[in-house]
């Protein structure tokens, strides 16, 4: 195999949060060590998003998806960066033309974390008591459990939310493991929720690296790095998310798991207030993963009620 020309660096765009670059360096560090690539053939490029700037309203106000990725792509598009790292829980389910996603690396912990510096677990915590989350999703999940739980916004980043904590905002909060695990804050969390009590967001844990459609140096050097199961899962997930058209400001949970047979893709639609909720799964084989993703949005669509689906 001949090797990738890095006369000129490969340019990582990433967003600024502490989260966003320690996913950037996982993506360097095994781009690296998979072509056997010096330090300075990758640079890492931080690129402010609209999402990262307006930190006082909630994202749902601010609107549309993407958020956190239109500028990176268009960096991307104007040959500013050569390829972007992504929370793949944060993104829309379809590229911009020219631009394609087909590199996952390996999947971290799917499961939210309960955190809190007063009760030991979501069934702790007193009667009344309030909870921070700007998670669509989780606001339902958790309203549909605890319907006596007070729910408030709760932006910004890891970092934020645990000060908000520390300063009484809220008594409680979630994030994902996936993120704690990456900035290796495990400590800071009471433990994982498991995903029968709080179905994930589809493609929570997974990072994806997207490029130019076109660029096959970039494509060649992430194919060395690409994690096919990671792949698979995800195929599922947002075929399934695609179908509802859904987005990560909708609530909706879904996963994909591997099983003996193929993959096993879970789903959960609720009301925002979290007064209903509708659940289905599929089992079916690696390759017909889409298929099977799409299959199960239908299903539940077609269980919903009239009215369900104000959020869409
Ligand atoms: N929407 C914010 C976001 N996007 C990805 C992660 C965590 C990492 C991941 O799920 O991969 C988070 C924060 C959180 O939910 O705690």
């Amino acid at each position: 195999m001949q090797m990738p020309d890095v006369t000129r660096p490969l340019k990582i765009g990433t967003r600024g949060s502490p989260l966003a670059l320690a996913q950037a360096f996982e993506t360097r560090t095994r781009l690296m060590a998979a072509h056997g690539l010096p330090e300075d053939a990758c640079e890492i490029v931080i690129i402010k998003t609209t999402g990262d700037r307006v930190l006082d309203r909630p994202l749902k106000e601010i609107g549309g998806k993407g958020l956190f990725t239109k500028e990176i792509e268009e960096a991307l598009l104007a040959g500013d960066i050569d390829i972007a790292v992504h929370s793949m829980k944060d993104m829309p389910v379809a590229q911009p033309d020219g631009l394609t996603l087909d590199c996952y690396l390996p999947r971290e912990d799917v499961r939210d974390a309960f955190v809190s510096p007063s009760a030991g677990s979501l069934a702790d915590l007193p009667e009344g008591a309030v909870v921070g989350s700007s998670s669509l999703r989780r606001r339902a999940q958790l309203a549909n459990r605890r319907p006596d739980l007070r729910i408030v916004e709760f932006r910004g980043n890891v970092q934020t939310r645990l000060k908000k904590l520390e300063d009484g905002v809220a008594s409680a909060t979630f994030l994902a493991m996936a993120g704690l695990n990456r900035l290796g804050m495990t400590g800071v969390a009471r433990g994982p929720i498991s995903v029968e009590e709080m179905l994930p967001a589809v493609a929570q844990g997974a990072i994806g690296i997207e490029r130019r459609l076109a660029d096959s140096r970039a494509a060649e050097l992430l194919a060395a790095i690409h994690d096919r199961t990671t792949g698979e899962r995800l195929a599922a997930e947002r075929a399934y998310l695609a179908t509802l058209d859904g987005s990560c400001e909708t609530p909706i949970a879904g996963l994909a798991v591997h099983d003996d047979d193929g993959l096993w893709l879970r789903g959960e639609i609720l009301r925002p207030d979290g007064s209903e909720v509708i659940r289905g799964e599929r089992r079916c084989g690696v390759r017909d993963a889409a298929e099977a993703g799409a299959d199960l949005a239908r299903d539940l669509l077609g269980q919903a009620p009239k009215g369900f689906f104000d959020w869409r």
